[in-house]
């Protein structure tokens, strides 16, 4: 049995304007995100104007497990050349959603970027999530920091 074959599965659905582009895919075997790529059309980049933010579509629809998100992180080369990051970095895609996975680009670069059909913009890390019930107290309970926070324990 191959690693592959032992990991849970994340359902994908391509839409009609990512027919054609590769699948989001692990670059090197220990990548921790998945690339994902521009489903915009061949023949008109979107181009990203200093300042400025857009929603890149995937063209694709996951069906992440319950028990798991999906965090759409910055590529960490687009960010250092060109100023390109993620606003809403890590954007959260909930196991229940069933819309089409988009990105939040913003340019926080000098130039004009150009985002090309399949350019890999962003990458999508699963990790597991826990769901808690929230139980309303009285009073928190004492700790050694109490509300100790923010720079409490200085920098040495
Ligand atoms: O970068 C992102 C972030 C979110 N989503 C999708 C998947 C996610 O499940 C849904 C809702 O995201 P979120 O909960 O962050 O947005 P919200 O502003 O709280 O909207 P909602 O009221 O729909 O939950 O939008 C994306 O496609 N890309």
């Amino acid at each position: 049995m191959t690693n592959a074959s032992r990991l849970p599965s994340l359902g994908v659905v391509r839409l009609p304007h990512s027919q054609g582009l590769d699948l989001p895919t692990y670059e090197t075997a220990g990548a921790a995100g998945m690339d994902l790529r521009a489903a915009v059309p061949d023949d008109r980049p979107l181009i990203l104007l200093p300042g400025k933010r857009a929603l890149v579509p995937t063209g694709l629809i996951l069906e992440i497990p319950a028990g798991f998100e999906g965090q759409v992180r910055p590529r960490s080369g687009l960010a250092s050349k060109h100023g390109i990051t993620c606003l809403n970095t890590p954007g959260t895609i909930d196991s229940d959603y069933r819309g089409e996975v988009k990105v939040l680009l913003c340019n926080l670069g000098e130039e004009d970027f150009a985002v090309t059909r399949g350019m890999r913009i962003a990458q999508l890390v699963l990790a597991p999530v826990t769901q808690l019930q929230l139980e309303e107290r009285a009073l928190a309970g004492e700790t050694a920091r109490g509300a100790g926070g923010f720079g409490s324990t200085g920098t040495a």
